[in-house]
C-alpha cells in the first residue's frame, strides 16, 4: 500500500490547533529493529502538516524516565521510538509529574512490541502520523509494583527466568526468537521454582504468576480474555506447574487465546498481589527486575495514549 503524504491526505493541515501543537519524538536507538529513516519520516510527515515537532535519541538506560519527568509544559504528545521496556521508562517519568502528562504515543521499535499489538497500533509512519494529527485518546491503565509503575506485566517464575536467562546479543540479532530458545533450554533444564503468591489475602503456591493490565503476551499472543490496557483493573494468571509438556500446551494455548482452557490455570481479577519464593526471577514488561515482594496494584494515575 502506498503511503499518502500527510498534509494532502488531511487536506487543510494549517489549523490553528495543528499549529499550536507540540511533539517530542524520543527514540531509543539500540532498541530492536531501530530505523533512523522511520524517526525521520515521521518527523518530516508531522511539520508538513504544521505541527511542531522535536526528534531527541536516548544516550543510555533510564534517559527517557528524566525526559519524560521534566519535559516542559508546551509539550502536549511524548512519542517514544522504541519498546516495551523504553514506554515502561517514558510511563514512570510521567506519572510522577504533578501536572497532567502529556499524551503518550508510539512508533514502534523493539523486539516483541506487547503494548502495538494490544493498541493495534500501526508501524508504518505515514500511519502513525496521521494517528497523530486525528489525535484520538484512549485511557492507558497501568499496574505498579511498589514505586515502580508497568504499562502490561509484573510476573515471577518461569516467564521470569526466560527474561533473565535471555542473551542480549541474540535478542539484537534474532529478535523474539531469542526468547523461544531461552524458554526451551529452561524448560528441559528443569530448574522451575514454586512461586508462592499473596493475593488479596489468600496464599496458594504455582510456577508461573503473571499479574497482568494487557491482554497481550510476548507479542501477538494473548493471555487473558478479561481486560487491557484501556480497561482499569488487574489480571493473575497462574500456572501450576512448569514442566515441558504443559508449558509446550500453555505456548499453544497463549497462541489460540484460551490460556483459560488449560489444565492448572487460574486467571482472575485481582487489587493487591505479593510474589514471594525462594530463588524465583521476576520480570517487568519484558525487562528483569531484581525479586521484590512489594505490592503489585493497580496504579492510581492514568494516562492517555493516542490510538487507531
Ligand atoms: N541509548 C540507550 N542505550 C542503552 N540502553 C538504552 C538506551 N535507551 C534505552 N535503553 C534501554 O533499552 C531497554 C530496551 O529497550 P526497548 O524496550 O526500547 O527495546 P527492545 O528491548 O528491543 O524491545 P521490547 O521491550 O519490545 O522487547 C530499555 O528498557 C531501556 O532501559
Amino acid at each position: 500500500m502506498t503511503e499518502l503524504p500527510v498534509a494532502a491526505a488531511l487536506g487543510r493541515p494549517e489549523t490553528v490547533a495543528a499549529q499550536t501543537r507540540e511533539i517530542l519524538i524520543v527514540a531509543n536507538p539500540t532498541a530492536g529493529g531501530f530505523r533512523a529513516r522511520r524517526l525521520n519520516r515521521l518527523a518530516a510527515d508531522l511539520r508538513a502538516a504544521g505541527l511542531g515537532v522535536e526528534v531527541r535519541l536516548t544516550t543510555r538506560a533510564g534517559d527517557l524516565v528524566e525526559i519524560a519527568r521534566t519535559l516542559p509544559p508546551e509539550i502536549d504528545t511524548l512519542v517514544i521510538g522504541g519498546g516495551d521496556g523504553s514506554i515502561n521508562e517514558a510511563v514512570n517519568g510521567l506519572v510522577s509529574r504533578p501536572h497532567r502528562p502529556p499524551a503518550l504515543a508510539v512508533l514502534p521499535f523493539g523486539t516483541a512490541n506487547v503494548l502495538a499489538r494490544e493498541l493495534n497500533l500501526p508501524f508504518r509512519p505515514g500511519t502513525i502520523a496521521r494517528m497523530l494529527i486525528r489525535r484520538r485518546l484512549a485511557p492507558l491503565h497501568l499496574g505498579q509494583i511498589g514505586l515502580r509503575a508497568f504499562l502490561l506485566m509484573a510476573s515471577a517464575g518461569f516467564d521470569g527466568a526466560v527474561v533473565h536467562g535471555v542473551d542480549p546479543v541474540l535478542k539484537r540479532r534474532i529478535g523474539p526468537l531469542a526468547y523461544a530458545l531461552a524458554a526451551i533450554r529452561l524448560a528441559l533444564a528443569g530448574t522451575g521454582r514454586d512461586v508462592i503468591v499473596n493475593a488479596d489475602g489468600e496464599t496458594s503456591v504455582c510456577r508461573i504468576a503473571v499479574v497482568t493490565t494487557a491482554r497481550c503476551y510476548g507479542g501477538p499472543m494473548s493471555i487473558t480474555r478479561h481486560t487491557s490496557v484501556t480497561d482499569p483493573g488487574l489480571r493473575l494468571v497462574t500456572l501450576a506447574d512448569d514442566r515441558p509438556m504443559t508449558l509446550l500446551k500453555a505456548a499453544v494455548m497463549l497462541g489460540l487465546g484460551r490460556l483459560d482452557r488449560l489444565k492448572g490455570v487460574v486467571d482472575r481479577a485481582v487489587a493487591r498481589v505479593r510474589l514471594s519464593g525462594e530463588g524465583i526471577l521476576m520480570q517487568v514488561d519484558g525487562d528483569a527486575i531484581p525479586v521484590s515482594e512489594a505490592p503489585i496494584e493497580a496504579h492510581p494515575r492514568v494516562l492517555s495514549v493516542i490510538v487507531p
